[in-house]
């Protein structure tokens, strides 16, 4: 039993990335705790009464999570909680009401941040936001920061790279420090946040993590093993990130207990629901106990989302700062568009990063995984490239974005799988291969460049016949492109593409010009690249466009990604099976999908 205790301490104590000082006050209190019968061992009865449950303080000077053992009975917070309290209303001054309609719109954007430092909320978070350079709050998280330490539900939307993460963040880890020091810890998580894909998870755990170093949080997704979550979660934990179907997979297996969830954030939440994790996310809203505090953040809030937040939120508050004539885009995003026929745009990418990219990063969103292996591997004979998508295995997915991040390639061309979320510093140009699936697409793609007030270029690559379309995006987005003038393609261009056929597998045939011609009316194939099972990881590639204009609109998108993918046609191969490559598959709705939230993607 002591080596048992012991394997927990140390498992711990790398997880949490405690001082070794604290790790041995955890082990010797853990040993302490359980060799001596009493009073270090709280008794079912001092529980039943709330009586304190002894605790050892960490180097932030909050209480540490105790160890949990057998004799413990694990939902000993759920006893507690009940009795103590709940951490959503514990600091909230009593809400007044207020109908569902009640909305908080732009003319909270914008005016000087409010200095976090003067807002009462613990030191840990205040030090660890210091410490990342964060003293002010950006708009969205002034805005939100009132309604949420007051407990209400709300619905989030403000422009990419903005500070939504933190905007939530920042109560919910307040409230449960706060909560924890109060009541002690305990095993079950006390937040938990869905996100879409698995980077997306993996950022947003990092960053509740890097904000409250003694809060411990796990990431939950896909592609990993799932052994050692199942241990980290029966260590205890305070938040989980993850994507919804490890989540299922992990409550199935009776690993994760989510029975003491007071805060439940869905990021990225139309992206959620839109590519079919509606009915995942419901199974695990069911899970929830009622009384909860729901929010839903995203940049993106089509008009669908409405009536399904109905069902999931109690008379949430909207806090808007894009607002429905606004612009779209992040300030500080340049927009260009540039024509380019499907024969010669693998060849202009070179001149358009050495012309816009200002030696910096550089993104280049292809549509399908097949045209990123291939466009990576013809741009890597002159740049440093690689590739980023949902056939990648999820060890290579977190090393591309790790070396992209710290700069050792300057170019990372993704498929969506990329498109949401993902925060890279000092991403300088966002390239388009083609037109996005829709406007959300567009907007979420653009916004990986400027980010957090900089500066950024955004690059749309259209069929000479596209025109249309461009107009459209410019008229939902709010903001205009300068065209810029064609590049000239030498014809012998196409190429740099030669002798990498078959790399990512499939059996697309023909040459690079058919290939690159992504709006030639593929009625399969990519669609059932990758996911066998219904629940697993991220849903972010594949689908239908929504731009199909000119004379593309004949060429049958509806039938893009059906192969294999249809959700009503199979693919429920178990939980924890990876369906990160994509979700299409709903054929009939042709890409055209926002108005109903099963159609795109
Ligand atoms: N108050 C702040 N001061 C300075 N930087 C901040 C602040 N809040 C957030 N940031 C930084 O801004 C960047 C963007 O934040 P975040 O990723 O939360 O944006 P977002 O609105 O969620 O974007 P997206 O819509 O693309 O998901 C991050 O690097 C984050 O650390």
């Amino acid at each position: 039993m002591i080596s048992t205790v012991l394997r927990r301490s140390v498992l711990g104590a790398s997880r949490r990335t405690q001082t070794l000082s604290a790790s041995l006050t955890s082990i010797n209190a853990a040993l302490l705790h359980h060799l001596t019968p009493s009073p270090s061992a709280a008794t079912v009865s001092d529980l039943k009464s709330g009586a304190a449950l002894p605790q050892t303080t960490n180097p932030y000077g909050v209480k540490a999570r105790d160890f949990h053992f057998q004799s413990r009975p694990s939902e000993f917070r759920a006893s507690m909680a009940s009795s103590a309290g709940f951490a959503a209303q514990d600091y909230a001054p009593s809400y007044d009401g207020g109908d569902s309609e009640e909305s908080v719109g732009s003319s909270g954007d914008g005016g000087d941040g409010l200095a976090i430092s003067d807002l009462g909320i613990s030191p840990e978070i205040v030090k660890a936001l210091s410490g990342r350079g964060i003293d002010k709050l950006f708009p969205i998280q002034k805005a939100v920061l009132e309604p949420a330490m007051q407990g209400r539900d709300m619905i989030g939307r403000a422009r990419t790279g903005t500070g939504k993460t933190l905007a939530f963040g920042i109560p919910v880890i307040d409230k449960i420090i706060k909560f924890n020091a109060k009541h002690g810890r305990g095993k079950n998580p006390l937040c938990l946040v869905l996100a879409p894909t698995r980077e997306l998870a993996r950022q947003v755990e990092k960053e509740f993590r890097e904000s409250a170093p003694s809060l411990d949080t796990i990431c939950l997704y896909g592609g990993t093993p799932i052994g050692q979550q199942m241990r980290e979660l029966n260590y205890g934990v305070d938040v989980a990130v993850g994507t919804p179907g490890r989540i299922i997979d992990l409550m199935k297996r009776g690993a994760l207990n989510l029975s003491e969830v007071q805060f439940i954030v869905l990021d990225e939440a139309d992206q959620m629901l839109q590519v079919g994790f509606a009915e995942d996310v419901e199974v695990i809203l069911q899970k929830l106990p009622e009384k909860r505090q729901s929010m839903m953040f995203s940049a993106t809030m089509p008009s669908w989302i409405r009536s399904l937040t109905k069902k999931y939120l109690n008379n949430p508050l909207t806090i808007d700062l894009v607002g429905d004539s606004d612009q779209k885009l992040a300030d500080g995003i340049t927009m260009y568009s540039i024509s380019a026929d499907s024969y010669g745009k693998a060849s202009i990418i070179g001149p358009l990063v050495e012309a816009h990219g200002k030696g910096g990063k550089c993104i280049v969103f292809t549509q399908t995984k097949r045209d990123a292996d291939r466009l990576s591997y013809g741009l890597a004979k002159t740049f440093k490239c690689e590739a980023l998508h949902g056939d990648i295995s999820q060890s290579q997915r977190e090393r591309t974005l790790a070396g992209f991040r710290d700069g050792n390639f300057n170019i990372l061309v993704a498929t969506d799988v990329a498109a949401r979320g993902l925060d890279v510093p000092n991403v300088d140009l966002v390239i388009h291969y083609e037109l996005p699936n829709n406007t959300e697409t567009f907007v979420h793609r653009t916004g990986r460049t400027g980010r957090a007030g900089k500066k950024g270029n955004a690059i749309l690559i259209h069929g000479p016949e596209q025109s249309r379309a461009v107009k459209m995006i410019e008229r939902e987005v709010g903001s205009k492109f300068t065209e810029l003038p064609s590049i000239p393609v030498e014809r012998g261009s196409g190429s740099m593409f030669e002798g990498i056929g078959g790399r990512s597998g499939g059996s697309y045939g023909g040459g690079m010009r058919d290939r690159s011609s992504s709006y030639g009316g593929r009625s399969g194939g990519y669609g059932g690249g990758g996911g066998s099972g219904r629940y697993g990881g991220d849903r972010s590639e594949g689908s239908g466009n929504r731009y199909s204009g000119g004379s593309d609109r004949s060429s049958g998108y509806g039938g893009f990604g059906s192969g294999g993918s249809n959700r009503s046609s199979g693919g429920y191969g178990g939980f924890g099976s990876d369906r990160s490559s994509q979700s299409s598959g709903r054929s009939s709705f042709g890409g055209f999908g926002l108005k109903d939230p099963n159609s795109s993607y």
